[in-house]
């Protein structure tokens, strides 16, 4: 084996084998186990890419039932695990049953040292290859930002803007309904910043009863007020060096707006029955779902601060507007949850998909999360169904407007598709759609999208 830091697991019950084994591969960090239950621990432990498990272990060390379920129970845990049986001779029988179950290869004992390490060696190279095939899927997924999954044109826009504002050092404003990654976007900002060093420290406006915000935002003396019986420092100060976010920003009582816009002109703050003036140096990345403009007209909100605060501007569309992200990332969720709840689904049926993309997802990324969580717990075979999701069943709705623009709703939603059955794979798009590949390219930038 070319590389000796690869792990190996050995499920074997004789002990004389076993030190044979461990000699044998001595090129690779071999983990024994001796039963189903160590071995399952060993998985979970150390998610070794390849194992090399006997078929006959206890409690029936002379038959099948053992191994083959040491086999499932290794592939639960870890799916991509590659997994060569051992048998006796008498069991060759059980070789297709095991393949059939999902082990990678079968061999027969007595053990010839070479062609086991050939085996193996195979098996690691397919795994680093998939291993590979995974990341690039991933990639072109679209992780454009820190933990952001989109293929979406304007949110692959959108990624592009934060990139550039955060560099410039500008205060930014994010706009968009509950759960479509305001956060998310305000983390990235504050990563992808030359204050990335110093502390992320957000507070919501909203959450924070009106006469403990101050206190929470600026901090506070010892004795300053009934209760305060120690010096507490505020979120602003404890941001110092990094970036502040302030979540639902339109909800800042007007008292505090104006103690804000002082600290954003003079950048200095003072605690609560404080007298001392103290210098902060803060990025400000603030988040709202309300029309702040709006409220400006309203006197709801001030206009200065509101200047101040929404140097750039970011409006993030809600997941209705873009169904094509609800069904990649939709995916990638699956994926992941499937993964940590060490469950074998692997897809979505087709009616699960048409409901993702229609559904109107009013708590946008949030309830996507929510409902695909708890799909992969409880979905009963290896596909996640419409009611897995407890989802309306998708209904083709009846067409509306004029014949070119249904037909351009219909041809968006198979491309999609398409890009998602096919990892964003041109050549098997156009297979699917059964068009050549310069007409998927064709039909991608009439549709705004990327692979
Ligand atoms: N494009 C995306 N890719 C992957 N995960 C996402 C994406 N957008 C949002 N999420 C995830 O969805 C969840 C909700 O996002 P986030 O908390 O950033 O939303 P928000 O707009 O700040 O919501 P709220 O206004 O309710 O605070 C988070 O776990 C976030 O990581």
């Amino acid at each position: 084996m070319s590389e000796p830091t690869h792990k190996l697991l050995v499920v074997e019950d004789d002990d004389g084998l076993r030190r044979q084994l461990r000699w044998a591969f001595d090129n690779c960090e071999v983990v024994l186990a001796g039963d189903r239950a160590s071995a399952a621990a060993a998985v979970a432990e150390h998610r070794p890419p390849v194992a090399l498990v006997d078929l006959g272990l206890p409690p029936d060390p002379d038959g099948p039932t053992e191994g083959l379920a040491t086999l499932q129970e290794i592939l639960s845990i870890a799916p991509e695990t590659k997994v060569v049986m051992m048998s006796g001779q008498t069991e060759r029988e059980y070789a297709v049953q095991a393949v059939a179950l999902g082990a990678y290869d079968f061999y027969q004992k007595p053990i010839e040292i070479d062609v086991v390490n050939l085996t193996i060696q195979r098996a690691y190279n397919l795994h680093a290859l998939e291993s590979e095939n995974r990341r690039l899927a991933r990639s072109k997924t679209g992780a454009v930002l820190p933990g952001v999954t989109t293929t979406n044109a304007e949110m692959l826009r959108i990624c592009g803007e934060v990139k550039r504002f955060a560099s410039a050092n500008v205060a930014v404003v994010l706009i968009g309904e509950s759960g479509t990654g305001k956060e998310l976007l305000a983390r990235a900002t504050h990563e992808l910043s030359e204050k990335a060093k110093g502390p992320y420290v957000a507070i919501n406006c909203a959450a924070i009863p009106e006469h403990l915000l101050e206190s929470e935002l600026f901090g506070h003396e010892k004795g300053a007020f009934t209760g305060a019986v120690k010096t507490t420092v505020g979120k602003v100060e404890l941001a110092n060096g990094g970036t502040l976010f302030l979540d639902e920003i339109g909800d800042l009582p007007m008292s505090l707006q104006a103690k804000l816009l002082r600290f954003l002109q003079e950048r200095v703050i003072e605690r609560i029955g404080g007298h001392r003036q103290i210098p902060v140096d803060i990025r400000l990345v603030s988040a709202t779902n309300k029309d702040l403009l709006k409220l400006t007209e309203t006197n709801e909100f001030r206009e200065d601060l509101y200047y101040r605060l929404s140097e750039a501007v970011i409006k993030i569309p809600p997941l209705r507007e873009r169904p094509d992200d609800a069904v990649v990332i939709a995916h990638q969720l699956l994926n992941s949850f499937a993964e940590e709840q060490g469950r074998s689904i692997t897809a979505f049926t087709a009616d699960a998909l048409a409901s993702i993309s229609s559904y109107e997802w009013p708590g946008n990324v949030r309830e996507l999360q929510n409902r695909v969580k708890r799909a992969v717990a409880a979905a009963a075979g290896s596909k996640i169904t419409v009611t897995d999701l407890d989802l309306p069943s998708y209904e083709q709705p009846a067409p509306s407007g004029t014949l070119r623009e249904y037909r351009e709703q219909a041809e968006r939603t198979a491309l999609t598709r398409a890009m998602v059955e096919a990892q964003g794979n041109i050549s098997k798009v156009a297979k699917l759609l059964d068009v050549s590949r310069p007409t998927v390219y064709d039909l991608m930038r009439q549709h705004n999208m990327k692979v």
